[in-house]
């Protein structure tokens, strides 16, 4: 199995030589939020035969739409804007019940005072800043000026009233801030976490992101989805037996120290929480941000008993 950053050069020939071998390429959101689910697989402790492309989320959702990946997570608003060509695979997301400590907006104001202030978005999510728009629009009622900022720089450049961030970044920049308490009193940082914020409005859990396989991959290799969508669920099973020493293997590579991450990764949820999907999804029709209403096609394994969904 190989796992490489994806990287336009590199990537396209690396891609071939996958498809030609007959292996599925296999997104990753390259954040620690997948450590979990990953970290069996690449060490080779369940097996999976495949080629992991690890990635930014909205980079992911443009390959998996281009048709450079066959299996992988997609945000959910993208999967949304895309649902005719692909089929989502039950019981895995990146999701949470509350509170995700991943996903967030940090504000110099309360939220409530936000209107008609440049608030910055993350170039790399799609779900998070469709619904930062509905809690800002719909639910706090104030209409504010959004702009993306470039890649790779800070959450605050370009001096904005508050500033998106998801994934490590989130992560990093609010454990930051809760060391250096201070920071965060003389500058007045206001952190909302968006998956306690979907919670309260609607007492729903919130679905960020959700793993889709391609139509016609399901259709012309039947075998291979099925065993990776196993691989997958055993990975999934691993992890959550091994909680204390995934968070352990993780602290290394996001310096947060373990306790933090064990409890992250208690928070943030792979459950495919269709209930609060279809709200999400309805939300976002609502405020015009998808045209449609959609419901999640959900791929059935034909041998192994359906399990429930939350
Ligand atoms: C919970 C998270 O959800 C993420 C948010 C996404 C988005 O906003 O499009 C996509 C995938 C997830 O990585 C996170 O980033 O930690």
């Amino acid at each position: 199995m190989m796992c490489w950053k994806n990287n336009k050069s590199v990537g396209a020939s690396l891609m071939n030589r996958g498809e030609a071998l007959g292996k599925p390429r296999v997104g990753r959101v390259g954040y620690i939020n997948c450590f979990p689910i990953f970290y069996p697989l690449e060490k080779g402790l369940i097996k999976l035969s495949a080629q992991i492309v690890a990635d930014h989320p909205s980079n992911l959702n443009s390959l998996f739409a281009a048709g450079d990946i066959e299996v992988t997570a997609v945000s959910s608003i993208a999967y949304a804007h895309q649902c005719s060509s692909c089929v989502v695979l039950p019981d895995l997301a990146i999701a949470s019940d509350g509170a995700v400590w991943s996903v967030a907006l940090l504000s110099r104001v309360p939220l409530s005072q936000l209107k008609g202030e440049r608030v910055s978005l993350t170039p790399y999510s799609a779900t998070s800043i469709a619904l930062l728009q509905i809690l800002l629009s719909r639910f706090y009622e104030v209409e504010v000026e959004y702009f993306y900022r470039p890649q790779g720089v800070s959450p605050w450049w370009g001096e904005p009233k508050a500033t998106l961030v998801i994934g490590d970044e989130a992560l990093k920049t609010i454990y930051r801030y809760l060391e250096e308490d201070e920071l965060c009193a003389n500058q007045k940082c206001y952190v909302y976490d968006l998956g306690a914020e979907w919670k309260k409005f609607t007492g729903k859990q919130m679905v960020f992101a959700l793993w889709v396989v391609r139509r016609d991959f399901m259709e012309q290799h039947p075998v291979l989805l099925r065993e990776t969508w196993l691989a997958l669920q055993e990975a999934k099973s691993w992890s959550s037996r091994h909680r204390r020493f995934i968070a352990e293997q993780a602290q290394s590579l996001i310096r947060i120290p373990a306790e933090i991450m064990e409890d992250y990764f208690r928070h943030i949820k792979y459950e495919l929480y269709l209930n609060g999907l279809h709200q999400f999804f309805e939300y976002a029709w609502h405020c015009g941000v998808l045209d449609s209403q959609v419901q999640a096609e959900v791929w059935r394994d034909p041998v192994v008993e359906p399990v429930k969904h939350g």
